[in-house]
């Protein structure tokens, strides 16, 4: 495929005097881990749906794949995977039969379907029913159902909203092996850790607009935010620490002395010399502080 997976341009959504998604121009390359990331109500499931071929945009325009999703286009349809919430599992059926459903609508062997349901780790819950699935289990299926066609390109609508902590992890490591063979991935999170963990690039949207678009990397060196070195309580005195050179604030705390720096590898070079390097946190920009210069409030996921 020659161009890009993905091409957003100007897109516009609104309801009544909401503009739900303002604006917005990107481009999403072939093979790409793509993250769109906001907090809720940003815009985020709208701006999706769109590219998605489901909701028809007020303005602007989406090829995808070099083709319009919208109105419905059949030759597109078998290219794209769609995940669907798992309250739109078909009802009463078991895993197994449920990813056969979709396996037979796309045309493809049950041995392929089957054989998702290994790689998302579901083979040992073939048999349940989707109602007795845990959070965990009924995303992988999703997952599962929306890539058993082999599609080109993947959206994932918040797949890990409403896990616990340890149930997101492991979800962690199987999305981020989708991308592996090529396939372009393009997912919407509020989570910061996950869009700077699974991400190639990250577009921070919030109130319908595009604010920034770039690596986690680049986004939080982008920042210019200063490091934050903590060194354990009473190993460090603040008044010599504050004469060191680099350090630019000291503060003491109960968990430790933190200095503030823009040149952390001379004073961890310092540090090292005192013999003081046991136990030191060395803490940079995230995209959580990204956001905050951006927006000049706090991100509440
Ligand atoms: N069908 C609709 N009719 C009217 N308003 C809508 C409709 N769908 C979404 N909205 C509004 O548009 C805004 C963006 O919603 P959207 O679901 O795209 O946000 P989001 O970033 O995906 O948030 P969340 O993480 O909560 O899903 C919200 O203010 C929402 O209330």
């Amino acid at each position: 495929m020659t161009g890009p997976a993905i091409e957003v341009t100007d897109l516009v959504k609104v309801y009544g005097e909401l503009r739900a998604v303002d604006g917005v121009s990107l481009t999403v390359e072939e093979g790409e881990f793509f993250g769109i990331l906001g907090p809720n109500g940003a815009g985020k499931t709208t701006a999706l749906e769109m590219m998605e071929g489901l909701r028809r945009p007020d303005d602007g325009t989406v090829r995808v794949l070099g083709l319009p999703p919208w109105p419905r286009n059949a030759d597109l349809l078998p290219r794209i995977g769609v995940q669907l919430q798992a309250s739109s599992f078909f009802e009463r059926l078991t895993a197994r039969e449920q990813i056969h459903t979709f396996a037979d609508l796309y045309g493809v062997p049950g041995a392929q379907a089957d054989g998702w349901l290994e790689r998302v780790g579901m083979a040992d819950k073939a048999g349940d029913r989707v109602e007795d699935l845990s959070g965990g289990q009924a995303q992988r299926l999703s997952i599962a159902c929306a890539l058993v066609h082999e599609p080109e390109v993947v959206f994932l609508d918040e797949p890990t909203a409403a896990l616990d902590p340890q149930a997101r992890r492991n979800l962690w490591d199987l999305l981020s092996g989708l991308n592996d063979s090529g396939r372009t991935v393009v997912l919407t999170t509020h989570y910061m850790d996950e869009a700077e963990v699974l991400c190639d690039r990250v577009a921070i949207v919030d109130h319908g607009r595009l604010l920034r678009l770039d690596t986690p990397a680049a986004l939080v060196r982008g920042l210019d935010a200063p490091t934050r070195i903590t060194v354990g309580p009473g190993l460090l005195d603040p008044v010599r620490a504050g004469a060191l050179p680099a350090v630019d604030d000291v503060a003491v705390r109960v968990d430790g002395t933190v200095l503030t720096t823009r040149s952390p590898a001379a004073v961890l070079a310092r540090l090292a010399e005192a013999e003081q390097l046991d136990g030191v946190r060395v803490q940079t920009g995230t995209l959580e502080d990204v956001f905050l210069d951006l927006t000049g409030r706090e991100y509440r996921a």
